[in-house]
């Protein structure tokens, strides 16, 4: 057998969607890249699983809803390089009270926009029902990314193999040297590399410590879960219904969101975003008799907004959020070592961003210019992350 290579143009840690993406971008650019991971994939222990995310232009903060155009080209592009189908259009409708700032900035972030009362809705989309006074904005251009079968069409897809792309999975990485060569260690060798990128999903903050840096991350346990129709297809919600998003709800000040039965037939998502604070390596050590607070909130907003679902959850499964303090992104190149790149804190709304974040982590791994205004997402913008600096 031949040696194992062990010498990369650049090497990335963790093959969830962003580290997927950052090693496609980096492979595009002709750059000799190793994609690590430390589970066999498909994996369902990290945050890319399952089968279903939201993408949409609606968004509160310009500084996403201007990557999006970039981000549906890329999606559409990634499903012509592998011949697959990652996305159908829906729509989605951003539920809340009129005049909420948020829900402001979404419907600005349109630019055309259609907001619907209570009324209006109803007849649009028979099995929502808002409380009086309440609106709907309408983002016709949203709809559902198939997560299990993107990340697959990234990971093996043509782009990143034709490259040269090598993805090493079953292996975890143990240590980091840094220097103007980083040195990694994993459980089956050691590699070297002129540019490291962790995308370590809820790892990432425990992980980075080595490097001296405390990232204010905090992993959470989501409760993902899927409820009857109570007439399969007969309350206007089903396969047909688009997804929706609350903001400014007094009885979820974290918001309430739902997709459309399409995971499972006759089941629909919907979830809290939010979650009990965990660590990864414990997500399923919690009591199966604890409170389930998130639980609770769902069934009584299910049945004021969406009376055609049963009110118990038929599924449910898990999965990870890894929230930053102001749920904005972190990416950026670490305080100390320039050639060491960071991309984390994806704070449950990462997915559909993960080709612009990608391209991002490889702009900056490269010594480039970013394509965006990276302001929001500096690491510095946490106080005493270099606390602990070696
Ligand atoms: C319930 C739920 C709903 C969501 N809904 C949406 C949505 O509707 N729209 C949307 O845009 N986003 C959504 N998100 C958010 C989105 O899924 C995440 O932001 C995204 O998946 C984060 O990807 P990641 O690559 O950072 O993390 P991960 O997918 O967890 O990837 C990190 C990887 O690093 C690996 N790793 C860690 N340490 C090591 C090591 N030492 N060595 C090797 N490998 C290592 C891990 O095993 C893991 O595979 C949702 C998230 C959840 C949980
Ligand atoms: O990123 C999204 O679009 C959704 C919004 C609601 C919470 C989960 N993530």
């Amino acid at each position: 057998m031949a040696p194992q290579k062990s010498t990369y143009d650049a090497i990335v840690i963790g093959a969830g969607i962003q580290g997927s993406f950052t090693a496609y971008h980096l492979a595009q650019r002709h750059q000799d890249t190793l994609l690590l991971e430390q589970f066999l994939l498909p994996h369902s222990r990290g945050s890319s699983h399952g089968q279903s995310r939201i993408i949409r232009s609606a968004y509160p903060q310009e500084y996403y809803s201007c990557m999006m155009p970039e981000c549906f080209r890329l999606w559409q592009q990634l499903e012509a390089e592998t011949g697959t189908t990652l996305y159908r259009q829906t729509g989605l409708v951003v539920l809340g009270p009129p005049g909420e700032p948020e829900l402001e900035a979404c419907r600005r972030s349109l630019g055309v926009d259609e907001v619907l009362d209570a009324a209006a809705l109803s007849r649009r989309f028979p099995g929502f029902r808002l409380q009086a006074g309440q609106v709907a904005v309408l983002d016709s251009t949203a709809g559902v990314l198939f997560a299990d079968r993107a990340l697959r069409a990234v990971q093996v897809g043509a782009v990143f193999r034709r490259h040269g792309g090598t993805l090493r999975d079953g292996e975890k990485v143990l240590s980091i040297q840094p220097g103007a060569t980083v040195t990694v260690t994993t459980t089956a060798g050691v590699y070297k590399t002129p540019r490291l990128i962790i995308t370590a999903g809820a790892w990432a903050g425990a992980f980075v410590e080595q490097l001296g840096l405390r990232l204010p991350l905090q992993p959470l346990r989501i409760d993902v879960c899927y409820w009857r129709e109570k007439q399969p297809g007969s309350a206007g919600l089903g396969s047909v219904s688009p997804c929706f998003l609350t903001l400014g709800l007094s009885q979820a000040p974290h918001g309430i969101y739902g997709l459309p039965s399409i995971e499972y037939p006759g089941l629909m998502k919907v979830c809290h975003h939010h979650g009990s604070p965990t660590d990864p390596e414990k997500r399923d050590q919690a009591p199966s008799s604890a409170p389930r607070p998130d639980i609770a909130v769902l069934s009584s907003f299910i049945s004021s907004y969406l009376p055609g679902l049963e009110t118990q959850p038929a599924v449910m499964e898990t999965c990870l959020y890894t929230n930053t303090p102001d749920e904005d992104f972190i990416l950026d190149r670490h305080p100390k070592f320039s050639n060491i790149v960071i991309g984390a804190g994806f704070s449950g709304h990462g997915f559909k961003l993960a080709p612009v974040v990608g391209k991002l982590l490889c702009e900056l791994s490269l010594g480039e210019e970013p394509s965006y205004n990276m302001a929001h997402f500096a690491i510095t913008r946490f106080p005493g992350v270099l606390g602990a600096a070696q």
